[in-house]
């Protein structure tokens, strides 16, 4: 287990954080600086916390009261990085090798010979990086990292420089082997919701230094519990809302004119909250013998995707998005500009405007 709380001002950035990781993936989600990468350098020792404590699997790597402070060196952490920052002189074979200086030489090389087959780069031992493909290049860079055996591995936005096509077939591949082949804690730093989605087992929010929320990746997305946290994870439809009765199950809301149902989750409520409600939840509607949550919408702007279109619609006072699959979305044509709109109560969120 990795157990974190630390603080660290540079300039006018201070970073404050806690939180504890389990084995598995913890996406580290938010957008640029807002402190991602400063977190995993205080936990690998290249930045020194101001003070708080960071221990790993029991054993104390940082402590400011008890002036602990593990080098670097000593921590047992794997990092690949964004461009996987292989040496460029050395071939699949030496880039491998090279964190293994410690081992005794007949180990080292029998260790080498392991990885590059588990990692699937036999015949490649003596290419140089420039003679890989990405995907060849990711899983030397996993090797060198694997093979000194870490504790912990941080993948600091290994796909970000990928084009989508192939960053889906990589970023497979890599936690695929990663999964096959460690069993420790990953940290994952990204800005992409999508991808901290697919890959990740935990979420934890970060904005302006600080940690938001942190929970099963499910929990972040139906729940996020405050506007900055809906908003990172990408909700494009958040409205100012009157709770107007609260029933067992359910509580009647109020957003401009648009009165509606939303199922009751376990949060306190307050006078000044928002409604969420994710922009692939709404739904256009065509049975009309239904009518609970089913408002009549005029439609203000439509963009075409490749497979989906974005709809932008008027909705008693309150313009909201959605984003429809093209195929289920036929009947919707120029001259038409009026839709029925589905809100599916257990899709409506409320959160704190922590703003
Ligand atoms: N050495 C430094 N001196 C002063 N400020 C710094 C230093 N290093 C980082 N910062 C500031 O700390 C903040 C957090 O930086 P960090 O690199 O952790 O952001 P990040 O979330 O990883 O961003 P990105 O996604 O762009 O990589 C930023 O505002 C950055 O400008």
């Amino acid at each position: 287990m990795l157990e974190v709380s630390l603080k660290k001002t540079l300039g006018k950035f201070t970073l404050q954080s806690s939180f504890t990781a389990d084995k598995g993936v913890l996406g580290i989600l938010g957008a640029s600086g807002c402190g991602k990468s400063m977190t995993l350098k205080c936990i690998s020792g290249l930045q020194t916390p101001d003070s708080g404590s960071i221990r790993l699997n029991g054993t104390l790597l940082y402590d400011s009261e008890s002036k602990v402070n593990i080098p670097s060196r000593e921590r047992n952490i794997g990092y690949v990085f964004q461009n996987y920052a292989l040496f460029p002189h050395l071939t699949v074979k030496q880039n491998i090798a090279y964190g293994m200086k410690h081992f005794e030489k007949s180990l080292r090389a029998q260790k080498v010979t392991h990885m590059i087959e588990k990692m699937q780069l036999k015949g490649l031992e003596h290419h140089y990086p420039s003679q890989l493909s990405g995907g060849q290049q990711q899983r030397t860079a996993l090797a060198r990292t694997l093979i000194t055996e870490p504790d912990l591995l941080f993948l600091d936005e290994p796909f970000s420089a990928l084009d989508s096509h192939i960053k889906y077939l990589l970023e497979k591949e890599l936690m695929k082997i990663i999964k096959e082949n460690f069993n420790g804690i990953v940290l994952l730093v990204t800005h992409n919701i999508e991808e901290a989605y697919r890959i990740c087992d935990q979420i934890m929010i970060m904005d302006q230094g600080q940690n938001l929320q942190l929970g099963p990746k499910e929990d972040i997305i139906s729940k996020p519990i405050n506007l900055t946290t809906a908003r990172i994870t990408g909700c494009k439809n958040i409205l100012d809302v009157s709770i107007l009765e609260e029933h067992k199950d359910y509580l009647l809301l109020k957003s401009k004119n648009l009165i509606y149902k939303a199922t009751k989750h376990q949060i306190p409520l307050s006078d000044s909250m928002l409604a969420g409600i994710r922009a692939h939840h709404l739904r256009l509607y065509s049975d009309i013998s239904h009518k609970e949550n089913v408002f009549d919408c005029e439609i203000m702007d439509k963009i075409e995707g490749v497979f989906s279109t974005t709809i932008i619609v008027n909705c008693e006072g309150n313009v909201l998005q959605l984003d429809i699959a093209k195929a289920s979305c036929p009947h919707i044509s120029e001259s038409n500009n009026k839709i029925k709109l589905h809100i599916p109560m257990k899709h409506v969120f409320l959160m704190e405007n922590d703003v």
